[in-house]
């Protein structure tokens, strides 16, 4: 089954336009986990502007006892610029099930793209290396169109998560065949590579389901936008039973 890991970035967001503790992100990591997703994912970024370092590690500790996964998502080459506790240091810190790579720019207002691995291949390796050594699951963010799928198991990473941006755009303007089937290539041929598949970005209730359905190597969705945006109508715990439902039904 396609586990849902929620990205409670936003629930930050939210918290840090007022200052003190409200709402909790330790509290919606609880609401998620006990609705019975499968995961918690975080994008921790340079300005700080939503989870910090100190979530991070409080969350690495409830997740650590529990079944469920926790997935740090970010840009591993701020680290290098030393300016904050960056995606390493983080992953040293708290052991997460998984380190998902991400080519994001410092100014971007969300993630927009995946990995150049022409560009970027050689120094990512020795941080591929340096996460698998920390007990990490290592993921690279790629664009569904990449021809570059082949070359993230040659540098030791796991899995690719497919960067779902586009298709959701195209769903959205009712013409999605060719990027739903850029997808499904992009993850048939990281299934042949030995590659697990993750997907996400502006992925939601209505999209789920065809995505699912026509991609079905996804071993894991990471949501947020979406999902909290929902949660705000119909309630935390009931948005993740209900994307939980397009999973099952997706799987049927
Ligand atoms: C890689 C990805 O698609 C998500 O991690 C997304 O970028 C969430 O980050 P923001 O909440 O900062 O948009
Ligand atoms: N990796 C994608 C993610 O964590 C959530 O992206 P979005 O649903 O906030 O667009």
């Amino acid at each position: 089954m396609t586990v849902l890991s929620v990205n409670i970035n936003k629930i930050a967001v939210l918290r840090n336009s007022r200052g003190g503790d409200m709402p909790s992100v330790m509290q919606a990591a609880e609401a998620c986990l006990a609705a019975g997703c499968g995961g918690i994912t975080v994008h921790p970024r340079p300005d700080l502007r939503h989870i910090r370092p100190e979530d991070v590690r409080a969350l690495g500790g409830l997740l650590a006892g529990t079944q469920a996964e926790f997935n740090i998502e970010g840009n591993p080459f701020a680290d290098a610029r030393g300016e904050y506790p960056g995606l390493l240091r983080l992953c040293a810190e708290t052991s997460p099930a998984q380190a998902t790579l991400v080519p994001d720019g410092d100014g971007q207002i969300t993630s927009d793209h995946g990995f150049d691995l022409k560009r970027d291949g050689a120094r990512l390796k020795p941080l591929v290396r340096e996460l698998k050594a920390m007990g990490c699951r290592v993921s690279l963010f790629m664009d569904a169109d990449s021809d570059d799928i082949e070359r993230v198991a040659e540098l030791g990473a796991d899995r690719i998560e497919i960067y779902t941006g586009p298709f959701a755009e195209a769903f959205a303007l009712g013409d999605w065949q060719q990027a739903l089937e850029d997808c499904a290539k992009a993850a048939g041929r990281a299934q042949a590579a030995g590659l697990g598949v993750n997907a996400g970005h502006d992925l939601n209730q209505v999209n789920l389901g065809p995505f699912l359905r026509a991609v079905p190597q996804v071993d894991e969705v990471s949501i947020g936008h979406a999902l909290i945006g929902e949660a705000l109508y119909d309630g935390l715990a009931p948005t993740v039973r209900n994307y939980l439902a397009v999973i099952a039904a997706a799987r049927s």
